[in-house]
């Protein structure tokens, strides 16, 4: 998962980057590998600062000041395709057609074939194993074949369209053409969210995108709307047009977002995460009541595992009649530790940020609630925890099912064999994390749980838990490719990516048959784009891409 924004302000003269990067901050849940922002200033320069790393670790007073220019995107990054090199962090620009500057959250999932694509028949290089920059080109390609010296919204649909039609997979976008406004567009399934809102600005707006509406609320913006699977929407100092580009598809937003990944006060597509996930924890009390009687069982106390869970297991509790009590005490300052890279970073960090008080488990039974048991990471440290402090019967119950497929829309969890639930049932499942008894929500009670919010939308992602993928490309051979490549003990040979190696680039070089060329080995380090320098200034002197009254000068 990652966060995307886009920022136009009404009145040109005052910079973006200060908001955008205040902005960031708050969807720093949903990426913590790299961020970056771009602005674009007078005469459409571009003006770029991004690396690896978290968004107070990479901005400053000083980079801030840098980024000039009363629009701008910007992204926090959770890697799902390439590596975790900052060649990789976004947003990402081409100068060609126009400059455009792009952000992507999600996950695409026939890169080979567009690959293939872009090499033979677009003659478009591309520098790294990112999806996001392929999914860029495709779009400017599509840009390109207008021909013409000064686009408008027209041919911005029409190429949008386009990239719709060859590009399949997850995929919220937001962009900007240089001298030209902001855009953002949703894949035709609408897996991933971006929504939009407007702020009163003297005689005019200023507008936003982001990821997630908790950005709109913080920075006084209203009138939020979520953009609509396949639509695309444009910015420009002359307002704003929309155009559903592609063809209607089943609307099927990723339910992960509501169990995990969102802040529980966005609002996304119309359904509050904080009350899906109140409904998860009273869905999932009737689970735990039927299943502690089956086992005659009790429990005494409910123990949340922060932070996530927190809001469900309130309501659990409540529904149970059994007191609620924060038994795990979060380190603040140690990030999420699912989006972690690596098994061994998971592990520690669960450690470093959790800490049980022994006297809410010693001697009792304890009923720990999680959102989620993905690998198993969590709950096989906490159970531990739980024990080491002298609770008598630790209980396992998480709001979701168990997850046994892997994620091809934006979310890493590429390897069945991660997942603690693969080829295992709930007996064993609690043997491997250690408990006495695992509960699972069961996938028809959290469907309900958040489609109750908003009856209108008929089917969520669930393919994690189902095996289901509904963009229709994911077979057995593709799973099977993106285990080898992405399992966690494959990434290190297959992308070179360990730490403090610049890869840039791929296997596929323009123009050398396929081969690897010698130019891939020495950018990364002093070119711009791709590197870690910061505050770096983009473009040139040229006005291409000044099209219309955004120009400035
Ligand atoms: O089974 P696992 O592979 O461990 O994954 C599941 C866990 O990871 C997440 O927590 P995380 O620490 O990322 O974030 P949180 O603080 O928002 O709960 C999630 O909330 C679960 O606790
Ligand atoms: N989680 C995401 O949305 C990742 C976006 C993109 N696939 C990347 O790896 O950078
Ligand atoms: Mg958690």
């Amino acid at each position: 998962m990652c966060g995307i924004l886009g920022l136009l302000l009404h009145d040109s003269n005052v910079d973006s980057a200060a908001e955008i990067c205040e902005a960031l901050s708050l969807l720093q849940h949903r990426g913590q590998d790299a961020c970056g922002i771009v602005t674009c200033g007078p005469k459409g320069r571009f003006y770029q600062c991004k690396a690896n790393g978290m968004v107070r670790d990479v901005f400053d007073e000083n980079s801030i000041s840098r980024l000039i220019g009363g629009m701008g995107v910007g992204h926090v990054r959770y890697p799902t395709a390439g590596s975790f090199n900052n060649a990789e962090a976004q947003p990402f620009y081409v100068n060609s057609p126009y400059g455009i500057v792009f952000a992507h959250n999600g996950n695409l999932t026939n890169t080979t074939s567009l690959l293939q694509y872009m090499d033979a028949t677009a003659h478009r290089h591309i520098n790294t194993s990112s999806d996001s920059e392929l999914l860029l080109n495709i779009f400017a390609n599509n840009l390109q074949q207008t021909g013409k010296f000064r686009i408008n919204e027209e041919d911005i649909f029409t190429a949008l369209g386009g990239m719709m039609k060859q590009v399949k997979g997850a995929y919220a976008c937001v962009a900007m053409l240089a001298g030209f406004g902001i855009m953002a567009f949703r894949d035709p399934n609408g897996i991933r969210p971006v929504g939009m809102a407007v702020r009163k600005s003297g005689s005019g707006n200023d507008y936003l995108f982001s990821s997630e509406s908790v950005v709109a609320d913080a920075g006084g913006f209203g009138e939020w709307q979520d953009v609509r699977p396949g639509e695309a929407v444009i910015i420009t100092r002359s307002g704003v047009s929309r155009r559903q580009v592609a063809p209607p598809a089943t609307f099927a937003p990723d339910i992960f977002e509501y169990v995990y990944f969102a802040r529980p006060d966005s609002v996304l597509d119309g359904i509050s995460v904080y009350r899906s996930r109140m409904a998860m924890g009273d869905a999932l009390a009737d689970e735990v009541q039927r299943i502690l009687t089956e086992n005659n069982l009790t429990v005494d106390v409910v123990i949340p595992v922060p932070d996530t869970s927190r809001v469900a297991a309130l309501n659990l509790a409540q529904k149970l009649g059994l007191p609620y009590r924060e038994g795990f005490v979060k380190n603040r300052y140690v990030g999420r530790t699912f989006i972690m890279p690596g098994q061994e970073m998971r592990k520690k960090n669960v450690r470093r940020k959790l800490n049980a008080m022994a006297l809410e488990f010693v001697g009792k039974n304890v009923l720990l609630v999680d959102d989620s048991i993905v690998r198993g990471t969590t709950s096989k440290e906490i159970v531990q925890m739980a024990k080491d402090v002298g609770a008598k019967k630790v209980i396992v119950a998480s709001c979701a099912p168990p997850i046994r497929h892997s994620n091809v829309y934006g979310i890493d969890m590429p390897s069945r064999a991660e997942l603690v639930a693969y080829g295992r049932d709930t007996e064993a499942i609690a043997s491997a994390i250690g408990a006495d008894l695992v509960i699972f929500q069961t996938l028809a009670d959290l469907i309900k749980s958040v489609r109750q919010f908003n009856p209108d939308i008929m089917s969520f992602d669930c393919s994690v838990f189902t095996g289901d993928y509904v963009t229709g490309d994911v077979d057995e051979k593709y799973l099977s490719h993106l285990e080898s490549m992405r399992a966690d003990n494959a990434r290190g040979k297959a992308m070179g990516m360990s730490v403090g190696v610049q890869s840039v680039g791929n296997d596929h070089s323009n123009g050398v048959d396929g081969k690897t060329n010698g130019v891939h080995e020495q950018r990364g380090s002093d070119v711009t784009l791709g590197s870690d320098i910061r505050a770096t200034v983009n473009g040139s002197d040229d006005t291409v891409g000044l099209h219309n009254s955004w120009n400035t000068s």
